[in-house]
């Protein structure tokens, strides 16, 4: 079986700051892999890589078995994406935006309004969807992503933060949705920084820090199966133990000297 998603020793710089010095992975289809590190490690800057939103300065990257080229937008009707914020849709109704999103990816007009208006309705949006996106809370805007993403029924879904201003009832069936759609063969690539979201929903935590794979394995088998949890070993690796130091400094800078 082909990885859906491989890079092979991808670098990127910007100026003089190299940002991704040598990362390597292959994912097999049909995995949800959590994607981390700390601000500025360079995980946006690995998945617009891969959108052909930048382009590397060496190595190179394959989705489904297929070297990317820089002419090639093919591969990307495979992919749905899920970025981090969005305001370019204002001013559409979510039906009008889905709408055209799903004939961007080759769907007829009515066939993907009424694929989405079925989608809105199960995670209820349904109130919500012929009002205009502006007028929409943060989860609902966040819902409209997601269905965006996923109108066109792609393989390899890369989201960012997904689950962004969710409700906790409403995380519970996007987690679900995650899940069946991974045991239904397709492979999940997201960012997030809340570690015990990653630790539950990941089948591979993949860490990226200062632009190299430090981690990379289930859980289970980067924790090499210690008592401890992902916020953890996420300190540790990216050593980082001074929170509380840092913490009393900038309160006295608030309050204007020690208690
Ligand atoms: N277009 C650009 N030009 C110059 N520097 C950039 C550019 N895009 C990103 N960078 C720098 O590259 C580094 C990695 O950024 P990137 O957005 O990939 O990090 P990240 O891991 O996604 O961080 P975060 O968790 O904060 O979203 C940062 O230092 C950032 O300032």
């Amino acid at each position: 079986m082909e990885p859906a998603i491989k890079l092979s020793h991808v670098q990127k710089a910007f100026g003089a700051k190299t940002v991704l010095k040598d990362v390597s992975f292959a994912i097999d289809p049909g995995t949800i892999v959590g994607y981390i590190g700390p601000n500025g490690a360079g995980k946006s800057t690995t998945v617009k890589i891969i959108l052909g939103l930048l382009r590397q300065d060496a190595g190179t990257i394959e989705i489904n078995g297929r070297p990317l080229r820089e002419d090639d937008n093919d591969y990307k009707r495979h992919i749905g994406y899920v970025p981090e914020a969005v305001d370019v849709f204002d001013a559409l109704t979510a039906r009008e935006y889905l709408t055209l999103i799903g004939q961007l990816y080759g769907l007829d007009e009515a066939v993907a309004g009424e694929k989405a208006e079925q989608l809105a309705a199960i995670v209820g949006l349904a109130p919500a969807f012929d009002r205009r996106i502006t007028s929409c809370s943060k989860g609902m805007r966040q819902l409209v992503l997601i269905i965006a993403s996923l109108l066109h029924d792609p393989d390899i879904l890369f989201w960012d933060e997904p689950l962004n201003g969710l409700d906790a009832n409403t995380v519970l069936v996007i987690e679900e949705i995650l899940h069946e759609l991974r045991d239904r063969g397709k492979t999940i690539f997201y960012s997030s920084h809340i570690m015990d979201v990653v630790q539950k929903l990941s089948d591979r935590i993949i860490l990226l820090n200062d632009g190299e794979v430090q981690a990379d394995g289930p859980f289970n088998e980067i924790t090499s199966g210690a008592d401890t949890n992902l916020q953890e070993l996420f300190n540790e690796l990216t050593g980082f133990a001074e929170h509380g130091e840092k913490a009393k400094a900038f309160v006295d800078i608030v309050t204007g000297g020690d208690r």
